[in-house]
């Protein structure tokens, strides 16, 4: 499939105004993060509220990173689309019965067509950095060359995109959509409205760019 736009998540958001500037500047989707050692972390009350705010047709996404069932199907109850960060297993994801995407950390030795087979219930691979001992968030690029023409799921491209170098992003891999939380900010858990509006505005001259 061609889609014909990148779609965008912004992820890491905490405050109320974030979400609208967020949404305001085009996000497809909003990503929350649920893990405890995150300084971009939302408890279930913060997710409540913020997500409460999302308007119709912007996807709420949460972030899980190895989090137990339970939490998982509690934060469920405000959200679209889940989002597992950690070492979460096919049949863990795939047992709350709601849309949930993967994200796989791009270690030298990953086979990304054997993931894709693995996690054929996901809607799609988010792909990130791999940093040891971190799960993501980490601000890092990756080398994009190692991502396949075609793989039998969507990709959404993360980890170190900014407004600078997402249109070269988009160019060289061609995404379904990009993820980006450190790249718009001004500090963690802090979006910078201009950078959200930049980094739409890139994607969006990225996407004029692209050969039909
Ligand atoms: O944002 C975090 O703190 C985080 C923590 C644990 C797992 C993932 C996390 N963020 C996700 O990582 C990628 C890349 O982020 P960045 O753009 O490089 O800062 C993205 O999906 C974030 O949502």
């Amino acid at each position: 499939m061609t889609p014909s736009r990148t779609r965008i998540k912004f992820c890491g958001l905490t405050r109320e105004r974030d979400v609208a500037d967020a949404v305001a500047a085009g996000a497809d989707a909003l990503g929350f993060v649920l893990w405890p050692g995150s300084k971009r972390c939302v408890d279930e009350a913060r997710l409540a509220a913020l997500a409460a705010q999302v308007p119709a047709f912007v996807t709420r996404v949460g972030l899980f990173v190895d989090a137990s069932p339970e939490f998982v199907q509690r934060a469920s109850r405000h959200l679209d689309l889940l989002q597992f960060h950690g070492d979460e297993t096919p049949s863990f994801c795939a047992q709350f019965g709601r849309p949930w995407i993967k994200a796989l950390r791009m270690r030298d030795d990953l086979d990304l067509h054997a993931a894709a087979a693995a996690y054929d219930g996901a809607q799609a691979l988010l792909l990130d950095a791999y940093r040891p001992g971190v799960p993501g968030g980490t601000g890092e690029t990756f080398d994009w060359s190692r991502i396949p023409a075609s793989l039998a799921k969507p990709v959404i491209l993360a980890g170190g995109l900014t407004p600078d170098n997402v249109a070269g992003a988009i160019e060289r891999v061609r995404p379904f959509a990009v993820d980006v939380s450190g790249g718009v900010e001004a500090e963690p858990g802090v979006k910078d409205p201009g950078q959200l509006s930049a980094f739409a505005a890139a994607v969006a001259e990225a996407d004029r760019k692209r050969p039909a």
